[in-house]
């Protein structure tokens, strides 16, 4: 909680002072309350207008304040949790898309706490307030009335959520049993097949599947009923209160509508709280990262002149893949790896960053051997991009954030080198959604994201697998453009079989069992 205060305290100030207007409802009905109890009748006039233009108010203005704020707080988080998995993952593209997708999904889930919990903490503070002063106000019928009433609905309460678990559990004990009857028939399927038993499994799977369709909606329909009994009573408080508002009864009206309001309010308090439990594991993990040590020092270094493979060898199952493959890469142009399908130019790569080791042979940086260093290390300053980047389906502003969480730096890198032209014909622009591993983009465009992505962490050494199988022409010139001016600075193995790719290489290497140089300006 202190964490979800700490990342919007600006919100969480704002949603405290604006939360004022669920106050003034309550307010109102204290001075109604007030003035048909016996105060002056403009007590009454007052009253009334308090409670119109706190209704008024409160759903006109603040609900959608209190949304944006929630909008802000977590696009905030979201910027700080990006932040941190890039640091600690020090620039290895997140394998586990789907949990930085659950987590993702928890910190949406806390925009509850700035425009659902910080405004029902308080209207439920101020019914209270007004409660007891009613009571005190009114002696000792006016304090038991709606205590009794919450006694009840408690009651009601516990009732319904013993019969709704005792529900689920049946329904989860049904679901078990249904996979559990699932797989074993799956694991019989060749025997089901031989003896032609495939209409029967059908039709067992099928009555299995009814059941469980029938005991779900059970389930659901119990809790709608719940949800409809305290809608009820809710609603059915409000609307009793107008009817004893004459009379001498009037203060106790008031009791009954901040009673209402209280309940309306404890009714928020139990949906965030139902919904920050579901998400608790995730938003840990968050506040865990958020809370990690920020970056390890990496012992490689930063920028390194040369990169030196020696007499390296790779093989699969005993099978060698090549042999005897010297490489040097240096600042001062581009080198390109061609080769016929399956020649090892991929496992090439991978010895390089680390995911294979070498048969034989060594890999040198700067004179230091690779394979002193973890795979992470390496990473954090060989960068690698392959024919099927990693995206996840946060917008592309979030995607590049993730590879450079500096707004300015990410800004001027894309500025100078002309990256990402295609975000102009988009609706959306940068705020564009891309769909889980950028599905609702082209692969071109994918494939431009990603380098632009891989571009931005900013590594000595880039080894670019395949980049421009789905780019076309006039974009593969331009990102020829950019990746050969930063070879002149950079360390870049470019594997392609694109005649214009090759054109551009000042070596081009062709591999075929060893490493023979092809060509280049
Ligand atoms: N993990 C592995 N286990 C066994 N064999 C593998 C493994 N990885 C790759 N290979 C084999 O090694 C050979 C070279 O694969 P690699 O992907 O390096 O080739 P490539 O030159 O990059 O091919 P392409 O041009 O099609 O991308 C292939 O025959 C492949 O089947």
């Amino acid at each position: 909680m202190s964490q979800l205060f700490h990342y919007g305290k600006e919100q969480v100030g704002r949603a405290l002072v604006e939360s004022g207007w669920g106050w003034l409802p309550t307010v109102g009905w204290a001075l109604l309350a007030a003035g048909l109890i016996g105060q002056p009748r403009e007590l009454v006039w007052a009253g009334s207008g308090v409670v119109a233009c706190a209704a008024l108010g409160s759903w006109l203005v603040a609900r959608r304040r209190f949304h944006a704020w929630g909008l802000a707080a977590t696009t905030q988080l979201h910027g700080a949790y990006l932040a941190s998995l890039a640091r600690r993952a020090e620039g290895r593209t997140p394998d586990a898309g789907t949990t930085l997708q659950r987590d993702l999904t928890a910190i949406d889930k806390v925009a509850g706490f700035y425009n659902v919990l910080v405004p029902a903490v308080l209207g439920v503070g101020a019914s209270w307030v007004l409660l007891m002063g009613l009571s005190l106000w009114q002696h000792s019928l006016v304090a038991t009335l709606p205590i009794g009433c919450l006694v009840v609905v408690a009651l009601v309460l516990r009732l319904l959520t013993s019969r709704v678990s005792r529900r689920d559990r049946a329904c989860l004990h049904r679901f078990v049993a249904l996979g559990q009857l699932f797989l074993e028939t799956l694991g019989g399927l060749t025997t089901l097949v031989s003896y032609e038993a495939g209409t029967l499994f059908g039709q067992r799977f099928a009555s299995q599947s009814e059941r469980f369709r029938r005991a779900t909606m059970r389930v659901l329909q119990t809790q709608l009923a719940s949800l409809i009994a305290i809608n009820g009573l809710v609603y059915l408080t409000l609307l009793l209160a107008p009817l004893a508002l004459r009379g001498p009864l009037g203060g106790r009206a008031a009791a009954f509508v901040t009673l209402a309001t209280l309940m309306l309010n404890g009714r928020q308090l139990g949906y965030f709280s139902h919904g920050i439990k579901s998400q608790r594991p995730a938003l840990r993990e968050v506040f865990g990262l958020l809370e990690a040590a920020p970056r390890v020092t990496a012992d490689l270094p930063a920028h390194p002149q040369q990169l030196v493979m020696r007499d390296c060898a790779a093989a699969f199952d005993d099978q060698s893949l090549f042999k005897n493959v010297s490489l040097t890469l240096a600042p001062g142009g581009l080198t390109v790896l061609c080769g016929a399908n399956g020649s090892g130019k991929t496992t090439l790569l991978n010895l390089i960053n680390g995911s294979r080791e070498p048969a034989r042979g060594a890999i040198l940086l700067d004179g230091q051997d690779l394979a002193q260093f973890s795979a992470q290390k390496r990473a954090s300053v060989i960068g690698t991009l392959g024919p099927a980047p990693q995206l996840f389906s946060g917008t592309i502003a979030s995607n590049l954030k993730l590879a450079c969480p500096d707004d300015a730096r990410r800004r001027a890198f894309l500025a100078r080198w002309q990256l990402l032209a295609f975000i102009r014909d988009l609706p959306a622009g940068w705020n564009t959604v891309i769909g889980e591993n950028g599905r609702l983009l082209s692969p071109g465009q994918r494939q431009e994201l990603a380098l632009a992505m891989l571009l931005l962490t900013d590594k000595p050494v880039y080894l670019l697998d395949e980049i421009t199988t789905s780019v076309d022409r006039r974009t593969t010139k331009h990102l020829l453009d950019v990746v050969g001016a930063l070879s002149r600075s950079h360390l870049i193995l470019w594997v392609s079989h694109d005649p214009l790719v090759q054109a551009h290489a000042s070596k081009v290497y062709q591999l075929a069992g060893q490493l023979a140089l092809k060509g280049g300006r």
